[in-house]
């Protein structure tokens, strides 16, 4: 464990809160940023978050304020923890507090969608940082089974390799084991792209379809976003790593997934309209599933999983034809 430090948290929703407990457990001196006045009350009076982290107690070296400028002032370390498609406004309000020397962290895990960019790009465009004091931290992480302190690992990823190493000794206590890599592009894209198997994979769990079909749907969707994202410039070694295949397992399977549970709605017969109305927290997938098609026509990769899913939710498709679709395609073909 490093020496104490203090870091903030921008984002109080779940992974915020987890991620601030995370690091205010290894010692640090935390300060989260919550948009509502309301959730910076309860942390602070309460040591609670109940509206998304219900029976977790926080520690009480974790303060929140809804002030950005007294949350950013004179910190160093700067975790960003917010919806995807709400980046770049927290991030143009942040680019004249922020310090010179400050290390900027995306713990997001989608693109955005006007553009398809990634959230260490749009950080780093708004805020006109150097790469290497940009990094990303992601990998299979359920921020609830994180907040009851069950053991994980995580992975932070940074051009840099001086800038992961200093974010993970940070982001490490008895219960989260940090690993590091600099490969930005497929630690960020493994993340987002897990998301939308999560999604498939709910899908054909809400219809009804057992095991053999979800791990086809899994293993076959390895193979989709692993072909993606090195067509995108990652390493295929990350794909197979904490940010790619450990997180598809733990989104793929956990009934606390969000993208899981969206796909699961969708395949009982839901539209996207009603599952977005009932999802109360952020689902990453159903956003970047348009974008993440657009990037793989521009470069040339084929995503049949990806298609269906965005067929399925435009009602193109019939949440029970996503998985034999997958089997009744053309002749036999390698894996
Ligand atoms: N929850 C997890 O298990 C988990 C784990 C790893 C990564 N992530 C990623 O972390 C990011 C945040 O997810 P989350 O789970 O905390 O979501 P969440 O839905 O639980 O919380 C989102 C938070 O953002 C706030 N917010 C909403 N709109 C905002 C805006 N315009 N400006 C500022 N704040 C706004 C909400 O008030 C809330 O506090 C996502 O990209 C997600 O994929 C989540
Ligand atoms: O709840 P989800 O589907 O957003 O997944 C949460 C994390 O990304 C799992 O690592």
């Amino acid at each position: 464990m490093s020496s104490a430090q203090r870091a903030v948290v921008l984002g109080s929703g779940s992974w915020g809160t987890t991620f601030a407990k995370v690091l205010a457990d290894a010692g640090h001196e935390v300060t989260i940023w919550a948009r509502r006045p309301e959730v910076a009350n309860e942390i602070n009076e309460s040591h609670r978050n109940t509206g998304y982290l219900p029976g977790i107690d926080l520690p009480r070296n974790l303060r929140a304020t809804p002030d950005l400028v007294e949350a950013v002032s004179g910190q160093h370390f700067v975790f960003v923890s917010v919806p995807a498609q709400t980046a770049r406004e927290l991030a143009v309000q942040l680019a004249p507090l922020i310090d010179d020397d400050a290390v900027v962290v995306s713990l997001m895990k989608g693109v955005e969608r006007s553009s398809g960019l990634r959230m260490s790009e749009v950080l780093e465009g708004v805020l006109e940082l150097p790469t290497d004091r940009i990094a990303v931290a992601s990998g299979p992480n359920i921020a609830l089974e994180i907040a009851k302190e069950q053991p994980t690992a995580i992975v932070v990823a940074s051009d840099s390799e001086v800038t992961a190493v200093s974010v993970a000794k940070l982001a490490r206590n008895g219960y989260l084991k940090s690993f590091v890599n600099v490969d930005v592009i497929g630690t960020e894209f493994g993340g987002v792209l897990k998301n939308l198997i999560a999604i498939a994979v709910g899908i054909v769990d809400g219809v009804g379809y057992g095991e053999n079909t979800k791990a086809s749907v899994m293993t076959r969707g390895l193979a989709e976003i692993s072909d993606f994202a090195v067509a995108m410039g990652a390493q295929a070694s990350t794909m197979i790593g904490l940010a790619g295949l450990g997180d598809l397992i733990a989104t793929c399977e956990s009934p606390l997934s969000r993208n899981f549970t969206a796909g699961r709605l969708l395949g009982q017969g839901y539209v996207y309209d009603d599952v977005v109305a009932q999802m109360q927290q952020t689902a990453e997938g159903l956003r970047s599933v348009g974008a993440i098609l657009e990037l793989a026509e521009r470069h040339g990769v084929d995503m049949p999983i990806a298609k269906q899913i965005d067929d399925v939710l435009h009602g193109r498709m019939s949440p029970a034809d996503l998985a034999p679709h997958l089997a009744t395609d053309d002749g036999p073909s390698g894996e």
